[in-house]
């Protein structure tokens, strides 16, 4: 289902930032190279990142989901002087790409990058987090909710994507195991006493949460 109609949604890209030119190279490089492309977060969102990210000026970022490194580089422009950001996937073959473009731009020596299972590693990381991008497996969103929360600085923000999974969300007829999971994570959010959240209606849907505490 598209969630916004085409050219509201071509208005809005047009009179949005347009993307630096080392994240334009990914982002190609990831739809000729790597397989289920469209995982990436594109130059819109990623820009609605860059600037979420630069309001809310982390120390530390926490990315889950890390696929060839455009939404980390996104995320990244938000850092402090002296801020880094950790991304976890569990997917090796992503390594060399991912790489070569952290190379490529003003950020590799803040980004620090995890391999492994998320549910694994994040608890092996021992610092707080001011921002955290929620982006991997849709059914284990809910348990890396409650794996940050004991990890957030005050004030943390924390964004979900993918929340609105083509539409099929608002479907009673669908109910595949990554649907139910996103709803039932939707309903944590917005029920849950520590979190204040905005769902957006942008591309497959984007949540952003603010830890009140
Ligand atoms: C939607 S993509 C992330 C896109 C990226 N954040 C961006 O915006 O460009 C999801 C990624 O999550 C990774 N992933 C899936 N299950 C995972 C898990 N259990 N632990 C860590 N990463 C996982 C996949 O390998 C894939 O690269």
């Amino acid at each position: 289902m598209k969630i916004i109609d085409e050219s509201v949604e071509a208005y809005s890209i047009e009179h949005s930032e347009n993307e630096p030119k080392y994240l334009k190279a990914l982002a190609k490089e990831t739809w000729q190279k790597v397989l289920q492309p469209r995982m990436l977060s594109g130059a819109y969102q990623g820009r609605l990142l860059s600037l979420i990210s630069k309001i809310v000026s982390p120390k530390i970022i926490l990315e889950i989901g890390t696929y060839t490194g455009y939404a980390t580089l996104c995320l990244a422009e938000g850092l402090t002087k002296n801020g880094v950001i950790h991304t976890i996937d569990v997917n090796e073959e992503l390594i060399d790409i991912q790489e070569k473009h952290f190379k490529n731009s003003p950020f590799y020596h803040k980004i620090k990058t995890h391999l492994g299972d998320a549910q694994n590693v994040i608890p092996k990381i021992e610092v707080n987090f001011d921002l955290i991008f929620i982006d991997a497996d849709k059914q284990n969103y809910s348990l890396y909710l409650d794996l940050v929360m004991s990890k957030l600085n005050p004030k943390a923000v924390i964004l979900s994507d993918n929340v609105l999974w083509d539409g099929k969300i608002v479907n009673p007829q669908i109910n595949d195991e990554d649907t139910v999971a996103i709803r039932a994570y939707n309903e944590k959010l917005i029920t849950h006493s520590q979190l204040e959240t905005v769902l957006l209606p942008i591309r497959d849907g984007l949540s952003i949460s603010r830890y009140k505490n």
